[in-house]
């Protein structure tokens, strides 16, 4: 959805403590790349995870770590996470450390070990859930390409308000830490038909997410 407004760049921001949102992180040329080596990584492998509460709506693809049945369950993948992750996971964090400085203290140690690839048909929602699987606290890196996506952010108890409402576009980062790394999140709509051009990819979205498992 070009437009004047699309073009005005909206500066980096502190959402909550340890979480921060980059728009435009990546370029128009990085976004389509992105889309490239996932679309190369995924293929024949993109699986609707099945739940007790029936099948997600998003399709997956992990690399590094996997996690079977349970999602909170991770095992080392006879897939390796691709090197250019570990270099977007690292710059992305030292991006976002520079407006939640609470994350500064993971920019030198931060090890990605594993890259999920999600993949939302335009109609596909994520309900909210905490990033539990992990054993290390080391924030959490995703970028988002495609449709436009509402991403919320809420505490660390339970589902309830209030709640912090992103929109997330092509190209964003967002990456969250410190206090509010095991937050529920979710993604309850995407904005069908809202994606650039020429991002690759025709309709839906791709986030990866970058993650540090062991301690
Ligand atoms: O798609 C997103 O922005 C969030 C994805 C997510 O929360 C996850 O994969 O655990
Ligand atoms: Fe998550």
């Amino acid at each position: 959805m070009p437009s004047l407004f699309n073009s005005v760049p909206t500066p980096p921001r502190r959402i909550a403590s340890g979480v921060a949102h980059v728009p435009g992180f990546l370029s128009l040329e990085q976004q389509h790349d992105v889309v490239e080596k996932a679309r190369d990584l995924s293929r024949g492998h993109m699986k609707r995870p099945e739940l007790k509460s029936g099948t997600m709506s998003v399709y997956m693809h992990m690399l590094g770590y996997r996690t079977l049945a349970n999602l909170n369950h991770y095992e080392r993948s006879p897939l390796d996470m691709p090197q250019w992750a570990l270099h977007v996971g690292r710059a992305g964090l030292a991006a976002a450390a520079e407006v939640a400085p609470e994350l500064q203290p993971w920019v030198a140690s931060f090890k990605p070990e594993m890259l999920l690839i999600n993949y939302y048909p335009p109609t596909a929602t994520m309900g909210l859930h905490q990033d539990a699987g992990e054993e290390s606290e080391a924030p959490i890196v995703s970028l988002s390409v495609g449709d436009s996506a509402l991403f919320r952010l809420g505490n660390c108890e339970n589902r309830n308000r209030p709640w912090h409402d992103v929109q997330l576009q092509s190209g964003d980062l967002l990456v969250f830490g410190g206090e509010n790394r095991r937050a529920f999140h979710g993604v309850p709509k995407l904005y069908p038909g809202t994606l650039p051009a020429d991002c690759g990819l025709r309709e839906g979205r791709i986030n990866l997410t970058i993650r540090q498992v062991n301690l």
